[in-house]
């Protein structure tokens, strides 16, 4: 394999190497954002449970949306992060502040749908199993 070019930034010839660099994304979220790594654990908490409580393949759609949605916002708070620093570094900005807040109300917002879609969908069979 000829890739990988630690310092490439010419764009991908093949599908494998654009897949490579799509992982390589992920997986920096996931090792350098503490949030990233709290909505993995929540993802997988998730899906354990809704296996036990053998949901029916409406219900997984939903979730799946769910989980999928908070994982895309806090993709893409990391990208609005990533930008402001290199472009300001440790300076204060107020465009830098408000770009950052909206990225990190973007996350909120989508963690409160899934949340949401949580309770609705996991919420009258938990109950059903704790009442017996
Ligand atoms: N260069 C800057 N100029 C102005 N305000 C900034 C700057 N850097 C950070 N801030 C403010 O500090 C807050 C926290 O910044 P930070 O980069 O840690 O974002 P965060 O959302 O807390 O990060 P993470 O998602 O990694 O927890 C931002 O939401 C913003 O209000």
């Amino acid at each position: 394999m000829a890739f990988p070019d630690k310092h490439q930034t010419s764009k991908n010839r093949r599908f494998l190497q654009a897949l490579y660099h799509a992982l390589q994304g992920i997986g920096a979220v996931i090792k350098q954002e503490r949030n990233m790594r709290f909505h993995v654990f929540s993802a997988v908490m998730v899906i354990i449970v809704g296996c036990c409580l053998r949901l029916n393949a409406h219900q997984w759609l939903w979730l799946f949306l769910a989980i999928t949605a908070v994982f895309a916002a806090e993709f893409l708070n990391t990208v609005v992060e990533t930008m402001c620093d290199l472009i300001v570094g440790h300076h204060y900005d107020p465009n830098v502040k408000k770009a950052k807040d909206v990225a990190a109300g973007m996350v909120l917002l989508m963690a409160a749908f899934a949340v949401c879609v949580g309770l609705l969908i996991m919420g009258p069979p938990l109950l059903k199993v704790i009442g017996g």
